[in-house]
């Protein structure tokens, strides 16, 4: 019943009697009928429901959307199929996915939960494909459940019914554990080397690529099928990769946790209703088979983990590590190879466009501020870390972001901090057990804390992800010796330079008494996802940056006033005032001078940003500290360019020459 605005109660149906009731003050009265035909009590006032029984009440509660989308043309490969064909096709293209390569056929799959298989209503909707079945062992008599494509409720579910350490959060975000592993394992990751890849990829020293043979790659997916056939029921996730219409990967995930289904929802691009239709066949699959680990007695195996990847077979299987980063930056390196052959650069970049069409890109090693600073409320979010620059400009490969949560904080980093809500999977964090309230700051399980969220969870961000070409091109390196000045102007051999150098020093890590900052160089700022040599990515990033006329900048996020231990982190609130200048071009027009040894353009003044700051050597207290800190760094770089001075760069080599030139002199 429903008050009026003058505090009344509507008189209708059982109003009346409760405007009677209001009156008297009374309890509301229970009319009991003739005693000799029933001994029960009728409370007139409840509608009675419109089911017979319990089940039948519970099949109400849940309806099936609207008959699949008409469907257009003959598009796709199951287009203009009926729709009961279009099913069938849809689970023998899952169960060819599933099948076991010694065995010969899938195994028999069934879509939806076997938890429900008595409810009657989801028995109509269970279709299923009984594969031809040659072989006589146990498992060829089972069938594997597929939930297919759930949506982020349906997945919440399942995480937490049946996912030790799955909890909704105070904001309603899906908090999980990753299990042993926290992060990637990029030592574990190998790379099937055959007469194509051995060829075309990078190998050897400094190469990610660490090599393993076909067969190997094998026995491990035997492996991930045959324990992903083996339980009750796998997750099936197929998505696209690449914004760019053109240039759309089909991508299919079969994992065994809702949390990887859920993650991969968010982190890959979700085809609409009408696309799935369409979707037929994938162009890549993962085997996530994450909780069970390798045999140590196979070839290569060094671990219990292995991330494998056979460009050939368009496959990565993962086993021994459930972190979920794995799945996104796998898929990450077979777009650095799938890309570049129809020569499109891939990029591990951040990328954000203005109100005006202006494209910034923003390189950077893992907690250098990718995130972080393409997230802007002043501007639109097509991407916070990987991306392809096509000759039509900028795409997002992914659907969503994947950010840092340690000390995040509602104030500084707004955005990120409100699209931690229903939807987004929150890795490793700790909450309050009663209000479920996440302490952002609490390191207890890893310092790698994450939030997983569809990039539209972003209020500004730019869907389709797409953009324009370039004009800012921002390396970006959390210089934990806190040497690099906070922004530097770069020319095109310079951004070549450190592009290539792909430098950034972070702290240790948490243990305590690690004072000493460890320098990393990471090429193209990912050598863990690259798959060819360098130099190639380079040579792409410097046509196209000469050819639509972007500017490079050198941006340090991390630390001023002296070394980790001494100095401290450079304010977010002047990185990004810094960030603002670049953008809005003011800071082209600046006036720069030459520092020492790295040779970089230093700008005299940066609007919100105190002066003094701009050239670190003002910020050390102890100049010779700062001398020999310098020096130090110096060195690092060249030591790690030697491996390259010995590459092509550049028609006739004219742009290695300039590029050695380029970095550190002294
Ligand atoms: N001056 C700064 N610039 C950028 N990030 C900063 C700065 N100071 C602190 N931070 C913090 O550093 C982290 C940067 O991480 P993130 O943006 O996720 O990096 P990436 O995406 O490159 O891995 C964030 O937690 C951010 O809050
Ligand atoms: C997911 C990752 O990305 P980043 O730390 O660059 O955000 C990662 O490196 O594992
Ligand atoms: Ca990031
Ligand atoms: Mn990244």
């Amino acid at each position: 019943m429903a008050a009026n605005g003058n505090g009344e109660v509507a008189v209708n149906g059982n109003g009346a009697a409760a405007a009677a009731r209001k009156q008297k003050g009374t309890l509301p009265s229970i009319t009991t009928s003739d005693k000799h035909h029933h001994e029960v009590c009728h409370d007139m006032s409840a509608p009675t429901v419109k089911a017979q029984t319990i089940d039948e009440l519970h099949s109400l509660q849940k309806k099936k959307s609207a008959p699949n989308t008409p469907i257009k043309g003959i598009q796709g490969t199951f287009a203009a199929l009926p729709e009961e064909e279009r099913q069938k096709q849809q689970l023998q293209s899952i169960s060819a996915s599933l099948a076991s390569l010694t065995r010969g056929s899938g195994p028999k799959v069934v879509k939806g939960d076997p938890a429900n298989k008595n409810q009657t209503n989801q028995k109509v909707h269970q279709h299923h494909v009984a594969a031809p079945t040659i072989s006589a062992s146990d498992s060829s008599l089972k069938f594997t459940h597929v939930l297919y494509n759930l949506s982020p409720a349906e997945l919440y579910e399942q995480a937490i019914h049946y996912e030790k350490g799955s909890f909704i959060t105070s904001t309603g975000a899906l908090a999980t554990l990753s299990g042993a592993k926290t992060g990637r394992a990029p030592r574990d990751k190998r790379v099937v080397k055959d007469d194509v890849t051995g060829k075309e990829l990078w190998w050897g020293k400094g190469s990610p690529n660490i090599e393993m043979d076909e067969q190997t790659f094998l026995v491990n997916r035997e492996r991930a099928v045959d324990y992903l056939n083996s339980l009750d029921k796998v997750f099936v996730n197929d998505q696209f990769l690449n914004w760019d219409p053109e240039n759309r990967i089909k991508v299919r995930i079969v994992s065994a946790r809702a949390y990887h289904s859920l993650f991969m929802h968010n982190m890959c691009i979700r085809p609409t209703p009408e696309e799935l239709e369409e979707f037929g066949t994938p162009d890549f699959t993962i085997y996530n088979a994450g909780q069970f680990p390798c045999n140590r007695y196979t070839h290569y195996m060094t671990s219990s983990t292995s991330i494998d990847l056979n460009l050939a077979r368009s496959e990565m299987v993962i086993l021994g590590t459930q972190y979920a980063g794995e799945m996104k930056k796998g898929l990450f390196s077979v777009m650095h190879y799938l890309m570049p052959k129809r020569r499109i650069l891939s990029l591990h970049s951040g990328c954000n466009m203005g109100k005006d069409g202006d494209v910034a890109l923003f390189f950077g090693l893992s907690g250098t501020g990718k995130t972080t600073l393409s997230t802007d409320p002043n501007r639109y979010l097509i991407g916070d870390d990987e991306h392809c620059w096509a000759e039509t400009g900028v795409s997002n490969i992914e659907g969503g972001c994947y950010a840092k949560c340690i000390d995040l904080s509602r104030e500084k980093e707004p955005d990120i901090w409100n699209a931690i809500k229903f939807g987004t999977v929150l890795e490793n964090v700790v909450f309050e057990e009663h209000t479920r309230e996440v302490d952002y700051a609490d390191k207890s399980v890893t310092e790698n804390t994450r939030a997983s969220y569809p990039i539209e969870y972003i209020p500004n961000a730019k869907i389709p992800c797409v953009g324009p070409h370039p004009k800012n091109v921002i390396l970006l390196a959390c210089d934990a010796f806190g040497v690099l000045p906070p922004v530097s102007k770069l020319n095109l051999a310079q951004t070549m330079y450190h592009f290539i150098s792909g430098y950034t020093a972070l702290v240790a890590g948490t243990e305590e008494g690690v004072k000493e900052p460890r320098a990393t160089f990471s090429a193209c700022f990912g050598a863990a996802f690259i798959m060819m040599h360098p130099t190639k990515y380079a040579a792409m990033l410097a046509e196209k940056m000469l050819k639509h006329g972007a500017t490079g900048w050198l941006v340090n996020t991390g630390w001023s006033g002296g070394s980790y231990g001494s100095g401290s982190r450079i304010k977010l609130a002047y990185t990004r005032k810094i960030i603002d200048a670049i953008h809005s071009g003011s800071l082209l027009k600046a006036e720069y001078r030459k520092t020492e040894v790295f040779g970089l353009e230093i700008p005299t003044e940066v609007e919100g940003v105190p002066s003094e700051i701009l050239d670190p050597v003002n910020t050390w207290s102890n100049k010779l500290g700062y001398n020999d800190t310098l020096m130090k760094l110096a060195g690092l770089f060249k030591n790690n360019f030697e491996t390259f001075t010995d590459h092509m760069i550049g028609k006739d080599n004219e742009l290695t020459e300039e590029i050695l030139a380029a970095g550190p002199n002294f």
